[in-house]
């Protein structure tokens, strides 16, 4: 078992009969579906999921997991996602997979969220990871020259066969490569300020639960914002 699947199997634990359930994105999130699936089939798990990615709610529904939308629910309990970078003081860069947008939504109406990663996404400072700013077309170029005259070293992200990358909502993704965020949050303020910016990929205060795939087990770090 990998350590993508070791910690996708265990945050599943977490799920329980009658829970309203937030489903990340991204190829350690597939292993918690795959469980959450596997359970409501073999065990009789009684869940809806809100999904957060076109594709999440593809294989979801191919699992039979029943699912409403988010504007569908009046609460949600937990939502388990993957991410790319957690810090230190466990804030987090999201959006390597696109879906940072929905994840956002999904993340800040469910009343507990729960982080699987494997150890190499634990770092000191967030940065290192190209931080994800999801922007609508019109304008992009703008934001793309202003990122640069800031020395953000912002590129637009592209499909390896050179289309741009569009999101679930038809946005374009500008990642930065900042190598080191000293003030994520004033960073999150100034981004969340520009016009055309729909959402970033700084997702602060946010979880309350990690769970680390290491070698020798899976490790889970009840987290105090
Ligand atoms: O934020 C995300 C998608 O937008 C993912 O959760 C993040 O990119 C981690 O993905 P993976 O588990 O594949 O490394």
């Amino acid at each position: 078992m990998n350590l993508k699947q070791m910690v996708g199997i265990e945050a599943a634990t977490h799920v329980k009969s009658g829970m309203v359930v937030g489903l990340g994105t991204g190829s350690t999130a597939y292993y918690m579906v795959e469980e959450v699936g596997r359970r409501i089939k073999e065990e009789g798990l009684n869940i809806v999921g809100v999904t957060t990615s076109k594709a999440t709610e593809a294989q979801a529904l191919a699992l039979g997991i029943p699912l409403k939308s988010i504007d569908d629910v009046t609460h949600v309990d937990l939502t388990i996602d993957g991410a790319d970078e957690i810090s230190a003081d466990f804030q987090g860069i999201k959006g390597g997979g696109a879906a940072l947008l929905f994840e956002k939504i999904v993340a800040t109406y469910s009343n507990k969220n729960i982080w699987i990663v494997d150890e190499s996404k634990l770092v000191v400072k967030l940065g290192q990871f190209p931080l994800p700013v999801e922007v609508i077309p019109y304008g992009s170029t703008q934001l793309l020259n202003l990122f640069a005259t800031k020395e953000m070293a912002p590129t637009l992200r592209r499909k390896e066969n050179g289309d741009i990358v569009k999101t679930d909502s038809q946005n374009y993704i500008i990642d930065l490569q900042l190598d080191q965020i000293d003030s994520p949050k004033e960073l999150g303020t100034w981004l969340s300020s520009l016009p055309g910016v729909v959402e970033h990929g700084l997702f602060l205060d946010v979880v309350n639960t990690v769970i680390v795939g290491r070698e020798n087990g899976p490790e889970t770090i009840q987290v105090n914002h």
